[in-house]
């Protein structure tokens, strides 16, 4: 299996001061690969840094093996299609205008996600959460990239919608061979999609466990990355968490 994508002690942040560090991940062709963590753990900064939008403070990012600085339009030439946190769709243009200028069939899109077919006509900024992210993530897998990034697909969308995104990424993976690397607040539905998992913490990669070990992690995982008292700990001077009641005498 190849490596698609590749960290090695990687640095990044803003203004010169990193606020990721040391971050080692690694992406196969064919598979999907999840980043949970809190927030302000540091999973957009490292998505940013991967797609070239953000410079490398120390380390070093592989693509396909060899490193590279190249910035995300060289990137996207080669393969990469990165869904940022921000809906991405052009609002006043129809779907069917939005696949196109990005180079995909709406017929490829549609067979991917059928019910964008009824909206083809409809503007963007019209659509649905979930209509708009279904048609971002067809625009994204319609070019067939080798590296997918996936930041937030499905924030604030229902439940049946992220099954579908997080469906839709998984057969690119096992059928096209893409490797994706997915940001994901939905932990327990992300581990059932994917085939591993990291988690960072304080802009460290804090684990890296299969999805099957993670999810009998989950209760751990929970309670010591993404719970709200391991947010409030994250924070510069954060209390620890209250001690838990005396049991009843
Ligand atoms: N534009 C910026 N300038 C300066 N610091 C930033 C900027 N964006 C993020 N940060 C800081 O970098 C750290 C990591 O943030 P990042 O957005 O990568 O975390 P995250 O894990 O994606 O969180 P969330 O789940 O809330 O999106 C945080 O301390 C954040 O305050």
């Amino acid at each position: 299996m190849s490596t698609v994508v590749e960290t090695k002690g990687l640095a990044s942040g803003y203004g010169g001061q990193p606020v990721i560090h040391d971050v080692d991940i690694a992406v196969n062709a064919g598979e999907v690969v999840c980043l949970l963590g809190n927030n302000g753990a540091g999973k957009t900064t490292t998505m940013l840094t991967l797609s070239g939008e953000l410079p490398t403070l120390a380390g070093e990012i592989l693509f396909d093996g060899v490193v590279t600085k190249a910035p995300l339009h060289r990137r996207a030439r080669n393969g990469l299609s990165y869904v940022t946190e921000e809906r991405s769709v052009f609002k006043s243009m129809s779907a069917r205008d939005n696949l196109r200028c990005g180079g995909v069939s709406p017929a490829d899109a549609v067979q991917l996600f059928p019910e964008l077919e009824k909206c083809m006509g409809t503007r963007g900024g019209l659509l649905s959460g979930g209509e708009q992210q279904m048609l971002t993530l067809a625009r994204a897998l319609g070019r067939n990239p080798r590296v997918l990034l996936a930041d937030e697909l499905s924030l604030g969308l229902a439940p049946l919608v992220v099954d579908r995104l997080l469906a839709a990424v998984r057969r690119a993976a096992t059928e096209a061979g893409t490797g994706a690397l997915i940001v994901e607040q939905h932990a327990r539905k992300a581990m059932r999609y994917s085939d591993r998992v990291y988690v960072m913490s304080r802009g460290r990669i804090a684990m890296a466990l299969s999805s099957e070990e993670a999810q009998a992690r989950l209760g751990e995982i929970e309670a010591t990355y993404l719970s709200a008292d391991a947010v409030a700990q994250a924070l510069p001077g954060g209390k620890p968490p209250p001690p838990a009641p005396a049991p009843p005498v």
